[in-house]
């Protein structure tokens, strides 16, 4: 099996340690690549080039729109490797293949997005209080940028950081999740092909307390973006501090959905299953909390356990699977414990609760989708993310306590109301405390639109305008048209 390798410096080289990473497909746990494990030298190594190559000014002075049409050039490459790319997505993670190729229609369009924001910026004239003067504000490119990335969606939570950052004019060094790397390599052959200067675009192999750490405090890194959990955004945020380096955090959620009793119910039923079985539950906006108005709240519950029933498990190569393993072993017993923890609280299994018994799936990271029910806000099933194929169940009687329930979190990152009332509809989501809030709809993003959290999930936006400015410094620009002598002292 051939070695995959980083790309530091416009070069495909091995780590100073040589030392090996196996991937694993989590449906089977066959070792589906090797990887070369980066280590801080090599992080390093990655900072050195991307610091000189924004130092010598190579990428940031290329005019925009040549960068732009670069940044379009990789989104077409990615639409014409589509099926390769899906293909590398679905055997990392697990996920069907249908989501893959999603995916990539997604990241295509990001670059897409990017890439034609690239010189639509010409900066601002002020209009100056101060006489025979000119005030401009224009955008730079903030320098050197370190980009962490989670596994559950490998590639386009990358392209969330990539596009922008590129277009915008910064050099740039990403670590994938050392457990699914497999499609950044690719997008990095893809970044090459497309002619991105040597050095503008590094990428390092290896696990976040070495790499990651190393990317996260280097002083040569001026920025650091990073998607992933709660806790390792704490550590990123205070290591960063010690020069005071912008960041941009794009943490966990526990995202409610609010179904009013005039909501559509076969459609709110429908979409209270996409919005957590989808990637089995290993969404950051999973909508893994759904309260429901009472009167309704035994009927809702009865048609989403006969629906789960239904759900197919299985290899997500597989035209019928509707729902791929967990992603690690690790994190499949992280999502048994969670559901245990919750029957231990006095929380009812509806369904699920288990790992499957079909004698086909044992090999794989799998989880029986879960519904729980009987619910308070103080359980740790309500409150801490569980980050599986479970969805835990709160009714409530009037509009505020629908409302006060769904801000009953430490995050804040996403949630959805479902009620044909508009005015309702309106009152909730101007209360709901969260980056995305969603009426008659869940987990929809496009790249138009900013993405971010509230709360605890997280510090800035990706995606859309605000996407753009997270890579870019302002700076005004004053200029006096009649220097004269003050005379003060
Ligand atoms: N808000 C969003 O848009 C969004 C999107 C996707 C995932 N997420 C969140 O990501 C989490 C799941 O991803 P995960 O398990 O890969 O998260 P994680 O925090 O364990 O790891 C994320 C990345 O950080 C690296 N890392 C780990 N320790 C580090 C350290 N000390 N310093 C620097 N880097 C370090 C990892 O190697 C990985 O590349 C969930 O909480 C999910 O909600 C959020
Ligand atoms: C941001 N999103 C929804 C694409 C993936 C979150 O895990």
């Amino acid at each position: 099996m051939t070695i995959k390798q980083q790309f530091i410096d416009g070069k495909w080289v091995h780590s100073n340690s040589n030392k090996v990473r196996n991937i694993i497909n989590p449906f089977n746990q066959e070792v589906i690549a090797q990887v070369t494990e980066s280590d801080e030298s090599d992080a390093k190594s990655a900072i050195t080039a991307a610091r000189k190559a924004f130092d010598q000014g190579v990428w940031s002075s290329t005019p925009a729109t040549e960068r732009g049409q670069i940044v379009y050039k990789i989104a077409d490459f990615i639409a014409r490797d589509r099926e390769e790319l899906a293909e590398l997505e679905s055997l990392d993670t697990g996920k069907t293949m249908e989501e893959s190729r999603g995916d990539m229609d997604d990241i295509a369009g990001v670059f897409r997005y990017y890439a034609e924001a690239a010189d639509k910026d010409g900066g601002e004239i002020i209009d100056s209080p101060i006489p025979n003067s000119v005030s401009k504000v224009v955008r730079e490119p903030v320098g050197v940028c370190g980009q962490i990335t989670p596994w559950n969606y490998p590639l386009l939570q990358a392209s969330w950081k990539l596009a922008p950052a590129l277009a915008a004019g910064n050099t740039l060094i990403m670590k994938p999740s050392e457990i699914t790397p497999l499609t950044s390599i690719k997008v990095f052959e893809l970044i090459e092909e497309a002619g991105v200067p040597s050095g503008v675009a590094n990428l390092v192999l290896g696990a976040g307390n070495t790499v990651g750490a190393e990317l996260s405090v280097n002083t040569d890194v001026d920025l650091i973006s990073f998607t992933g959990g709660i806790e390792t955004g704490k550590k990123i945020m205070q290591a960063a501090s010690v020069n005071v380096k912008k960041i941009a955090l794009e943490l966990g959620g526990k995202n409610p959905n609010v179904v009013f009793a005039d909501a559509d119910f076969e459609t709110a039923v429908d979409q209270a299953m996409n919005a957590v079985f989808f990637h089995a539950g290993q969404i950051c906006s999973a909508g893994t909390r759904l309260i429901i108005e009472e009167s309704i709240h035994d009927e809702f519950v009865s048609a989403l356990v006969d629906r789960v029933k239904n759900i197919t498990l299985g290899n997500g190569f597989d035209e019928a699977t509707q729902m791929g393993p967990l992603i690690s072993e690790e994190h499949l017993n992280k999502v048994i414990n969670y559901v245990e923890k919750g029957k231990k609280e006095g929380a009812t299994i509806a369904i699920g609760g288990e790992r499957p018994e079909d004698p086909k799936l044992q090999d794989g990271f799998f989880y029986l989708p879960t519904v729980i029910t009987d619910c308070t806000t103080d359980m740790s099933v309500v409150q801490d993310e569980g980050f599986g194929p479970v969805i835990t169940v709160e009714k409530f009687t009037t509009e505020e306590e629908a409302i006060n329930l769904a801000n009953d979190s430490i995050y804040g990152l996403a949630g959805g109301v479902w009620t044909k009332d508009i005015a309702k509809a309106e009152r909730a989501v101007a209360k709901m405390r969260m980056g995305t809030v969603w009426i008659n709809e869940f987990n929809l993003y496009f790249p138009h639109a900013p993405w971010g959290g509230f709360k605890q999930s997280g510090i800035g936006r990706e995606l859309g305008k605000p996407g753009l400015d997270e890579y870019q410094e302002t700076k005004h620009i004053f200029h006096n048209l009649k220097p004269e002598s003050m005379n003060w002292f």
